[in-house]
């Protein structure tokens, strides 16, 4: 990119900074003409799309090199080594397609499943010696080892049948006479059936989901174009929106650990695309539905083997068909266009091969309905384009004319590379980039294929303040949910289970009221200036959402400074927060605001009066920075930020030791020390110190000291109440750390901690939050038997 950037003409990247939405043609043209004519450009395209020198394909080579490697770790009984060895090869490894019996594929499908026999995982081996089946189904080795795991498994009927089939299969007299010991074993162990093979996924298909019962209205508004609205009074923690993306992709950085089709954590028997070795699958299930195993869309017949009964014979074409997948596979397949022995999936950024997906499944439906079709009509979604910088507005051009060369070998004449296909492609890449939404995933939700339904419990009972850690795993686009507008106190909250958006009403939302949803800052977590700038750099608008336009006390406490005097409370701002409170004074759209005041009645915000506080804002020579907003005594910030500067320092290597578990007494002292310089400095209620407590909280709990943790988290959630509304997930987040430290102290007011984290979850998650934090119940489980 920054080799074609350099390349292009001065004259011409002015002209494309300079190009509107409307004039966008010509500047398109004019680059794609200058491309036409330049080698390195023909050159970088070329090896994206040349299938000879693709980095994605298969290697048969690659693939024995590792199977060797793998056969040489089982001998050793080196079995979870021999499985990563053997998924190496499984990816690399190409189909045969003609000798089925004997299909590389499928013989490691079948060596993997011997490692996981060892290791007693029966249930993978029983997929994958499937695996092996659907690809060669006449392999007696495979049926054989799949009989042997279902008998572990108690599943007796299927693995007598399994076994019967191996025997006929089998051509050895010795092979023969060894299943029929086998199948004696099994059948003198006969008994009741039991055991699921069922595929983890299939049960989150049978997921039973509440309906959505409000209705949405598509509204337009003064200034924050179309949004969101309640036709009916909805209550708190209800469902308003649920829905698939239009086009989904996973991000580079999970691509070897998350599922590509449903984003869950990879299972050890992952199992790679068909034709190429990029993307990895938690089932047979997501691979079908991403198109990853088109070269098997038939299901294989077993040749006619008379003496096998019809009662086997169906059991075979049961056990080997594809075809109880079909139903999925009624819509376009993501992964398929992507899968021709190229590798500009793999090169490209992942919104570039995002908006490949967005075209590619925009044109097959129109195949399908047989429709003449219009680029600019694939969504009526807002965009960003004018307010671009003109280097991004280039980058968006060349990666334009890139992304249909790269497409041309599938949909050439649907997608021909002229000015106005770019143009149109530009303007795609700028509704990405307003519209799309990350897929956040709990890192501790595992719903597919978890062995432990708590893996983070051990560390509760290390009474460990760990977060409730948040992982990006893909970029989606979704219709609707598109529509809803930014609050940085919203009213919904949206969450995914595997790549579906739910959406939730997080309070009463009265009829007719908008729904907004956080973008990304939050009042409470940032500041007004934090917040407006992130969004503007983000999405390019100027937030309007009542958080940014109302006065609030969390704003104002946020980043704010003591008064010299020792006794008042009084707030203290620096520049940059007077310069945003005082203009959210100027587009003032109703009466200043007062957010969780109320609960410190008794305490030092009794006497913050927020309408005092906006009329010394609108006298600017009452309210400088410095100066208390209380009783007007003068605070030198400088040498403030001098102090605070030293009790960064100690916070930051409190943090890495925490992070390293490496604690020492004399950094827990200089972390004490810290607090109380940031105290002597800070308001009370500056997000600061609820930072340095909960990292000297932390921290204790590693030194072994619960009590001392405990202190300090309750010091945390003291101020992060009076920043957010004290039912915000962010407050449910900290109480889950109070609750395990409680629970580990073995202090029974754990209950009313885990209740409180219930209560909160269940507003923001509802009927999800045990499925999206499986701990929860752990906990719950953990205070019952305190008392
Ligand atoms: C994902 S779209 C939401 C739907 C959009 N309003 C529409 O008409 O299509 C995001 C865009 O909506 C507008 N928007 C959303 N929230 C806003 C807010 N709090 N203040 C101002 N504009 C907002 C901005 O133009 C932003 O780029």
């Amino acid at each position: 990119m920054e080799k074609l950037k350099g390349l292009v003409p001065e004259a011409l990247k002015q002209q494309i900074g300079e190009s509107t939405p409307n004039n966008l043609f010509s500047a398109a043209s004019s680059l794609l003409d200058f491309f036409h004519n330049l080698p390195p450009f023909h050159q970088i395209v070329g090896d994206l799309t040349d299938p000879e020198r693709a980095l994605c394909k298969k290697n048969k080579q690659a693939a024995l090199e590792a199977k060797i490697k793998g056969n040489e770790c089982f001998a050793k009984g080196e079995y979870p080594n021999a499985v990563q060895f053997y998924s190496q090869a499984l990816r690399s490894a190409p189909m045969h397609g003609d000798d089925m019996a004997m299909d590389p594929v499928a013989t490691l499908y079948v060596n993997r499943a011997s490692a996981f026999y060892k290791m007693g995982l029966l249930v993978e081996c029983v997929r994958d010696t499937t695996r092996a089946l659907s690809i060669s189904p006449e392999y007696a080795k495979a049926w054989f080892r799949r009989g042997k795991a279902n008998a572990s498994l108690g599943d007796y009927e299927d693995s007598v049948r399994d076994l019967s089939i191996s025997i006929k299969l089998e051509k050895s007299m010795g092979g023969k006479r060894q299943i029929q010991i086998e199948m004696e074993t099994i059948l003198d162990q006969s008994k009741e059936m039991s055991g699921s093979q069922q595929q983890s996924n299939e049960r989150y298909l049978d997921m039973n989901d509440e309906p959505c019962e409000t209705k949405l209205q598509c509204v337009s508004t003064e200034t924050k174009g179309r949004g969101m609205v309640s036709q009916t009074d909805t209550l708190e923690a209800s469902l308003i929106h649920k829905e698939d993306p239009y086009a989904v992709i996973i991000l580079k950085h999970c691509r070897e650990t998350h599922c590509h089709f449903c984003f869950c954590e990879l299972p050890v028997d992952a199992v790679p695309c068909l034709s190429c070795s990029i993307p990895l699958y938690c089932s047979d299930l997501c691979q079908v539905k991403a198109g990853a195993r088109k070269v098997l869309n038939a299901p294989r017949s077993v040749a006619v083997h008379a003496d096998l009964s019809d009662d086997l014979l169906k059991y075979i074409s049961d056990v080997v068909s594809v075809s109880n997948f079909d139903s999925c596979l009624k819509d376009y397949t993501e992964h398929s266009h992507e899968c021709n022995g190229v590798h500009w999936p793999l090169i490209l950024p992942a919104e570039i091969v995002l908006a490949g997906r967005v075209l590619v499944k925009y044109i097959e439906q129109q195949r399908r309905t047989s429709l003449t079709y219009n680029l600019q009509r694939i969504w009526d979604l807002s965009h960003n384009y004018s307010q671009l910088h003109p280097e991004s507005k280039l980058e968006s051009h060349i990666y334009s004319i890139i992304l249909l060369h790269c497409l041309q070998h599938s949909y050439g004449s649907e997608l021909p590379l002229s000015g106005k296909t770019i143009s149109q492609v530009v303007i795609l890449l700028a509704q990405i980039r307003i519209n799309s939404m990350s897929i956040v995933h709990m890192k501790s939700f595992d719903l597919i294929g978890s062995k432990n339904p708590c893996p983070e419990f051990s560390v509760y009972m290390d009474a460990s303040t760990t977060d409730i850690e948040q992982v990006k795993v893909g970029q989606a686009v979704y219709s609707v949910g598109s529509l809803f507008n930014h609050s940085c106190q919203p009213n919904i909250n949206a969450y995914f289970i595997s790549r579906t958006v739910y959406i939730r009403a997080t309070e009463f939302v009265a009829a007719g009221s908008h729904f907004e949803l956080s973008y990304g800052p939050q009042v409470g977590q940032s500041d007004c200036k934090d917040r407006q700038q992130l969004l503007e750099d983000r999405y390019s608008f100027r937030c309007q959402c009542r958080g940014c336009s109302q006065l609030n006390l969390s704003d104002l406490l946020l980043n704010a400074y003591r008064c010299v005097k020792p006794d008042c409370f009084g707030i203290v701002m620096d520049n940059d927060v007077i310069k945003y409170e005082k203009q959210k004074l100027r587009s003032c759209l109703g009466a200043p605001m007062m957010h969780s005041s109320h609960l410190n009645q008794g305490g030092e915000l009794k006497s913050f009066n927020l309408t005092k506080v906006a009329f010394m804002l609108e006298n600017f020579h009452q309210c400088q920075p410095g100066y208390c907003l209380n009783c007007n005594s003068v605070k030198d910030l400088e040498a403030s930020r001098a102090t605070i500067s030293i009790a960064e320092l100690c916070f930051q290597r409190l943090q890495g030791a925490d992070a390293s578990n490496n604690i020492s007494p004399d950094l827990l002292s200089d972390g004490l020390r810290s607090i109380d310089l940031l105290r002597k400095t800070f308001h009370p209620y500056n997000k600061r110190i609820a930072k340095m407590e909960d990292t000297v909280a932390q921290a204790f709990c590693l030194a072994g000291d619960l009590q001392e943790a405990l202190d300090h988290c309750k010091k945390s959630i003291e101020i992060l109440e009076v920043l957010y509304d004290p039912n915000h997930i962010a407050i449910g987040n900290e109480l889950l750390k109070l609750a395990s430290i409680q629970l580990s102290l073995g202090d029974c007011t754990a209950a009313e901690s885990i209740a409180r984290v219930v209560a909160i979850f269940s507003r923001y998650y509802g009927s999800h939050a045990n499925l999206i934090f499986p701990h929860l119940q752990f906990l719950k489980k953990e205070v019952g038997r305190l008392h």
